[in-house]
C-alpha cells in the first residue's frame, strides 16, 4: 500500500510518464433518451468510435468519406452528413467513422433536457427553475455519466458544468430518480439508504453554492436529502443532521468530509458517485493528503479488498468518479487517469478517452503536440479555452497609490453594476474598501480570515446588489457564480494564466457580456503581455478619461472610445 500511495502522489507532480497516443474521434450525434452505451470502453482496441462508447449504431463505411445512417427505423443516433467533416491524418485520406473526425458545429447541443435521458420528474423541476435547454457541455456530459463512465469534464467558466454532473446523479439517486420500468429491476435492489454521492469542492462558498443548486431541484419537501459538510460551520450540527435526515448526497470541503468520516459519522463505503469539483485545485499540494484519503475510501464497500492488494482499478470499481474544472493541466489529466476507471474527457464538443490526451494538455486537441513541451506551455494549454469567448480584456497602467482610484473610475466608465476586484493580500483588502466607500461607492471585503457568517452575509449582499464592488482574494476566484457580475478587475496581478482564467471567469457567465480590466504598474506590463500570449486573447491597453474607457489598439495605433 505505501508503495502505491507514493506512486499516485508522484502522478500529481511529475510530467514524464509516456502516454500512448490514440487517434481520437469526435462525432456528430444527437443524444436521445434511448441511446445505448456498452458497459465500458475498451481503449486498447484502437480509436474511439460511437460503437466503442456503447452506441448501438450501424454505421457503414464507404470509400467516399460518407457516413450512412443506421438502417432501422427510430434509430437512436442521427448523424447529419453535412456536419461531419473527415480530416486527413498523416497524409492518408481518412475513410468513414474509423478515422478522426472534426466537428464543425455544436454536435452535442440537445434541444431539450428530455433528449438526454433524464427522468420526467427531474425535467419538471428543471422547467420550474427556468432551465429549458441544456448547454453544450451538459448535452455531452449527461448521457455519458448516465452510462456509468468515469469522466473528466472540462469547459470554460460559466458554461454550466455543475448541472452537467448534478443532473445524471439526481436521476439515479434521491427522490427525483428514474423509476424502474415495468419488468425492470431496481439497479441497486439491496442497497442501504446510505450516502450515495459525495461532492467535494475546494471552498465553503463553492460547496454551499452547489448545495443550494441541489436543494432548488429537490424542492422544499426533500431538501434535507442533501447535506452540507463545509469547514467553518458547526461540526456537531452537521453530524446530527447526517444521523437524523439520512441524506443521500453530501457536499463539502475536503477537510470537513475527511474529519467526519474519520470520526465514523459519515458512511461512504457504499457511495456510487464521487465528484471532485475544481479538480485541479483539489489535487494541488494544499489538499493532497486529505484528497488522497477521500479517494481511497469513498465508494469502497467494507470487506471489498481489505488487504488493499488488488489492482487499483478493481478497487475503484465500486464508484463512478467525476472530475470537473475549466482548467486541466496535464499533471491533473494524468492523476485523474489513475483515479478513475478509464475516464473519458468530456468537453463541449468532443468526448475522447483521457489516455489519448497528448502531454500538451486537453485543450488544443487539433494543434501540434510535442513530447518535449515545457511546463509553462502545459500551463498555457490548461488555460486556453477556459475563458468564455464573449469576454473583453483590458489593462490600464497607473501608479501603485492610484490603483483604487483607477478602479473607481473604471467602474464608472463601464457603468458596471456588479464588480469583483481581486487583490493578492487579504490585509490590503480593508484599505481598498475604505477608499472606495469614502468616495461613495458601496464596497465590501471577502476573504478567508472572516468568519463563516460574515462571509455568507457579504456574499448575499453582493448577490442582491447591496454591495457594488466586492474586494476579494483568490478565495472567490473559483466557481463563484454571480450571474449579474459584469466586471472583474485585477488590482494585483494573478500569479499565472490559470489564476487569471478563473478570476476572469466570474464575469461573462453563460454567454453574458463581461469585461476584465487589469490595473497594473508600468513595471508589470510585461507580465500582462505574457498572459495575453499564454491565454491567446487580446488584452488591450486602455485609459479612463472623462468618464469613458479609451482603448488604444497597440499594433494599429487606433484610438477608439467605448462609452
Ligand atoms: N441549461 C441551463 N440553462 C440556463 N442556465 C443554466 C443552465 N445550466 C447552468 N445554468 C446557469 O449558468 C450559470 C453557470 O453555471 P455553473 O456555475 O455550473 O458554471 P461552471 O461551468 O461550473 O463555471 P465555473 O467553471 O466558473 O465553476 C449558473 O447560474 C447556472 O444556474
Amino acid at each position: 500500500m505505501p508503495a502505491m500511495v507514493s506512486t499516485r502522489l508522484l502522478l500529481l507532480v511529475g510530467e514524464s510518464a509516456p502516454f500512448r497516443k490514440l487517434s481520437h474521434v469526435c462525432w456528430t450525434a444527437r443524444f436521445h433518451s434511448s441511446v445505448h452505451f456498452l458497459s465500458r470502453v475498451d481503449h486498447n482496441q484502437g480509436p474511439l468510435t460511437l460503437t466503442s462508447l456503447g452506441f448501438k449504431s450501424e454505421f457503414g463505411t464507404t470509400n467516399e468519406n460518407r457516413i450512412s445512417k443506421p438502417k432501422q427505423p427510430n434509430s437512436p443516433i442521427e448523424v447529419s452528413k453535412s456536419k461531419v467533416k473527415v480530416v486527413k491524418s498523416n497524409g492518408v485520406k481518412a475513410v468513414g467513422v474509423k478515422k478522426p473526425l472534426e466537428i464543425e458545429a455544436a454536435p452535442f447541443s440537445a434541444k431539450s433536457f428530455s433528449e438526454l435521458g433524464l427522468p420526467p420528474l427531474l425535467i419538471e423541476r428543471l422547467e420550474r427553475e427556468g432551465f429549458a435547454v441544456p448547454t453544450d457541455v451538459q448535452s455531452a456530459a449527461i448521457p455519458t455519466i448516465l452510462k456509468n463512465h468515469d469522466v473528466v469534464i472540462q469547459s470554460y467558466t460559466g458554461s454550466g458544468k455543475t448541472l452537467a454532473y448534478l443532473l445524471p446523479i439526481l436521476s439515479e439517486v434521491g427522490p427525483l430518480k428514474k423509476k424502474p420500468l415495468d419488468g425492470e429491476r431496481d439497479k441497486e435492489p439491496g442497497r442501504k439508504t446510505d450516502i450515495e454521492a459525495v461532492i467535494v469542492a475546494p471552498s465553503r462558498e463553492l460547496g454551499m453554492q452547489i448545495v443550494r443548486e441541489v436543494e432548488k431541484l429537490l424542492g422544499p419537501a426533500d431538501k434535507k436529502m442533501v447535506q452540507q459538510l463545509v469547514g467553518g460551520a458547526n461540526r456537531s450540527r452537521q453530524e446530527e443532521a447526517l444521523k437524523k435526515n439520512k441524506p443521500v448526497i453530501v457536499v463539502g470541503t475536503p477537510g470537513r468530509i475527511a474529519e467526519i468520516s474519520a470520526a465514523g459519522k459519515l458512511h461512504t463505503h457504499g457511495c456510487r458517485y464521487l465528484v471532485l469539483d475544481e479538480v485541479d485545485e483539489l489535487l494541488s499540494f494544499n489538499f493532497r493528503e486529505t484528497m488522497h484519503r477521500i479517494l481511497e475510501h469513498v465508494g469502497r464497500r467494507s470487506g471489498a479488498n481489505p488487504g488493499g492488494t488488488k489492482n487499483p482499478l478493481a478497487r475503484q470499481a465500486e464508484r463512478q468518479t467525476i472530475m470537473v474544472s475549466a482548467t486541466m493541466p496535464f499533471s491533473v489529466i494524468r492523476a485523474a487517469g489513475s483515479w478513475g476507471r478509464n475516464p473519458l474527457l468530456v468537453q463541449a464538443k468532443s468526448i475522447i478517452p483521457l489516455e489519448s490526451v497528448p502531454p500538451s494538455g486537453p485543450i488544443n486537441l487539433s494543434g501540434p503536440t510535442s513530447s518535449s513541451t515545457s511546463n509553462s506551455n502545459l500551463q498555457t494549454q490548461a488555460a486556453v479555452a477556459s475563458l468564455p469567448p464573449v469576454l473583453k480584456h483590458y489593462y490600464c497602467v497607473t501608479k501603485l497609490q492610484h490603483k483604487v482610484d483607477t478602479l473607481r473610475r473604471c467602474v464608472h466608465a463601464l457603468d458596471a453594476k456588479s464588480v469583483i476586484a481581486f487583490m493578492n493580500h487579504s490585509k490590503r483588502l480593508k484599505d481598498a474598501v475604505f477608499k472606495l466607500e469614502a468616495r461613495g461607492m458601496k464596497a465590501a471585503e471577502l476573504h478567508g480570515d472572516l468568519g463563516k457568517l460574515a462571509r455568507s452575509t457579504t456574499l448575499k449582499k453582493f448577490k442582491n446588489g447591496e454591495v457594488r464592488v466586492l474586494v476579494t482574494n483568490e478565495l472567490s476566484a473559483r466557481g463563484l457564480d454571480v450571474s449579474e457580475c459584469d466586471l472583474v478587475v485585477n488590482l494585483d496581478l494573478p500569479t499565472d494564466s490559470i489564476h487569471y482564467a478563473h478570476r476572469a471567469g466570474r464575469t461573462g457567465r453563460l454567454g453574458r457580456k463581461g469585461n476584465v480590466v487589469t490595473i497594473c504598474e508600468e513595471s508589470e506590463v510585461f507580465v500582462v503581455k505574457k498572459l495575453q500570449k499564454q491565454l491567446g486573447v487580446p488584452i488591450k491597453v486602455c485609459e479612463f478619461t472623462e468618464g469613458k474607457l479609451a482603448v488604444t489598439e497597440e499594433e494599429e495605433k487606433i484610438l477608439e472610445v467605448v462609452g
